[in-house]
């Protein structure tokens, strides 16, 4: 089984708690989008969206983050003879938390400069790769469209306020939920979890923890708690913990400067 994901990408991050925590092997293959690399063509060919993660199973291949965790959970039950599907609880969580689109909640707590810097770099990367390959300069061209739209929502107040408002209605019902049992669901770590982990990390990521995280007790809690799972240091504290989130990021910027200055794109 081939995984095609990057740890900046939060779906990227689900996927892979969910593997962890359910014990499954795979291949891993890092696309980062960032630097351009999901414009790749052999990568956009199977995936013209650009998006990740991408689940690929022999011929079998999933886009949807969603469906890619009901096929683990499938693949667990076969592989371990037992355990059980998610119940309709935990899967009314996991639609909760996916409605909160994290992009432009994101990228408004760019820096302008940096945040204009990768997005003409990821059109130019677009620009070229449809010069280079005429049979799919169509997907390429969609592909530039929509970071122009990215760019024109995230000047629209409205699009921030909604996303934003929407943030803080989840965390504030997960906080309820959390002062009566330890997990989102009950006594035990659930799929539910692996999608509220990645919406924790990116928060401090950005370092609003203060603000989201911290002054909510029950949240501050569980975080500390959840940060101990070995799952969860594979997937996000070996990238972001730390110094190792400049390490991180230091090495996207550094690839970016140098391919923008020597116009490889
Ligand atoms: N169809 C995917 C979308 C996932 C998605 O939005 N991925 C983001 C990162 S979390 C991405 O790949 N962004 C890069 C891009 O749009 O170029 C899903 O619902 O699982």
């Amino acid at each position: 089984m081939q995984l095609y994901h990057h740890p900046f990408s939060m779906d990227s991050q689900k996927v892979r708690l969910a593997l962890e925590e359910r014990g499954i092997d795979y291949t891993s293959f890092h696309v980062n989008p960032i630097t351009g690399k999901n414009m790749d063509s052999l990568f956009f060919r199977m995936n013209t969206s650009a998006k990740l993660p991408v689940l690929q199973n022999g011929a079998h291949i999933i886009y949807d983050t969603v469906e890619i965790i009901q096929y683990i959970e499938q693949i667990a039950i076969v592989s371990s003879g037992g355990g059980e599907i998610s119940s309709g609880e935990v899967v009314a969580w996991i639609k909760k938390i996916q409605e909160w689109n994290p992009k432009y909640f994101t990228l408004s707590h760019i820096p302008d400069k940096h945040r204009h810097f990768v997005s003409k770099f990821t059109r130019r990367v677009a620009i070229a790769r449809m010069a280079e390959y005429p049979d799919l300069a169509s997907a390429y061209h969609c592909k530039l469209r929509k970071e122009y739209e990215t760019q024109d929502n995230l000047r629209n107040p409205e699009v921030l306020r909604r996303s934003g408002e929407y943030l803080v209605s989840l965390l504030d019902e997960v906080e309820t939920k959390l002062g009566e049992t330890p997990f989102l669901v009950g006594q035990e770590f659930s799929m539910a979890d692996v999608f509220l982990v990645p919406v924790l990390a990116r928060l401090e990521l950005l370092n609003l923890q203060d603000e989201y995280i911290h002054s909510r007790p029950n949240i501050a809690k569980y975080w500390e708690m959840v940060q101990q799972r070995p799952s969860y240091n594979k997937v996000v504290g070996k990238y972001f913990n730390g110094w190792r989130r400049y390490k991180t990021l230091f090495k996207t910027w550094y690839c970016l400067r140098v391919r923008s200055m020597l116009r490889r794109y």
